[in-house]
């Protein structure tokens, strides 16, 4: 039996996914054509639609989420150094203020097509909500990781963004970083925090400058590896990271806890 006649179009309600689509732009199929395939192009199209941020394009939370946990698995298992960005517009509010919330809302969009274009296609660049980004850097060594983030604040920083106002319009970002703790299964949120605090850094040291912690320094013998690899191959999360009690981080404020 052709999988076109297991559904009838006429019998679901699609109104709502439809009017959803077409208000994100997307454009569906003919309802005439193939119903698997104008079903599999909806459901294509309203997953796609659930992962991205509607005003830049860019990935949305939900999807800067999914990626972040699958990055703290592979440098649990591979070593491997990642760095988590967040940065910030600087006096945001201002901009807002000053030229109108339309304004602010292209220069969102600028923005965001500005870090785009920075990074690497293996990169995830997502708007965090409000004027905040995150980009999350797979396979980033430090130093690396710091000319990347200047990089980036200097393209935002040369900026000329034109509104429709006429007026041209600079702007400075504050980015914030931290590294994954590498043979570690940390926490997204503790990675968050991380890279949270030194943008706090970033925005009281003057802003529009680039704050990243510490790579911790961990050394791990090939013993210890594979010691730490038995359990999480088993998919046991023994190893969490934790900040200090005294609220300290980076490589001297991270303890490593086993939870048993
Ligand atoms: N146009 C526009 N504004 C937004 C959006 N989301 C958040 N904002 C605005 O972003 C501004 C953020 O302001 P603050 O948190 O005070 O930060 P700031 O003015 O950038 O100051 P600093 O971060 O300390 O440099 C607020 O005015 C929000 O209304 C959006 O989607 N569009």
């Amino acid at each position: 039996m052709p999988a076109s006649s297991l559904v009838d179009l006429r019998q679901l309600r699609l109104n709502d996914a439809r009017a959803l689509l077409e208000h994100g732009g997307q454009r569906l199929p003919d309802d005439q054509t193939d119903a698997t395939q104008f079903l599999q192009t909806v459901i294509d199209q309203l997953s796609e639609l659930s992962l991205k941020d509607p005003l830049t394009g860019l990935s949305n939370r939900r999807y800067f989420q999914s990626i972040v946990l699958r990055e703290i698995e592979m440098v649990a298992r591979s070593g491997e150094s990642a760095l988590l960005l967040m940065l910030d517009i600087d006096h945001f509010k201002t901009v807002n203020d000053q030229h109108g919330h339309p304004a602010g809302d292209a220069v969102l969009q600028v923005v965001a097509k500005t870090l785009a274009g920075c990074v690497r296609p293996m990169d995830t660049v997502a708007r965090f909500g409000g004027e905040e980004f995150v980009i999350i850097l797979p396979s980033c060594q430090g130093q690396y990781g710091q000319q990347v983030a200047e990089r980036i604040r200097e393209a935002v920083s040369a900026l000329k963004i034109q509104l429709n106002s006429g007026v041209t319009l600079r702007i400075t970002i504050s980015i914030g970083g931290a590294f994954a703790p590498r043979w570690v299964r940390s926490t997204s949120e503790l990675w968050v925090d991380r890279a949270d605090i030194e943008l706090y850094r970033a925005k009281s040291e003057g802003r529009n400058r680039v704050c990243i912690e510490a790579q911790p320094v961990l050394a791990v013998s090939a013993e210890e590896k594979h010691l730490l690899f038995g359990p999480l191959s088993l998919g046991d999360p023994a190893w969490i990271e934790s900040i200090a009690n005294d609220g300290s981080t980076g490589s001297s404020g991270s303890v490593m806890n086993r939870m048993n």
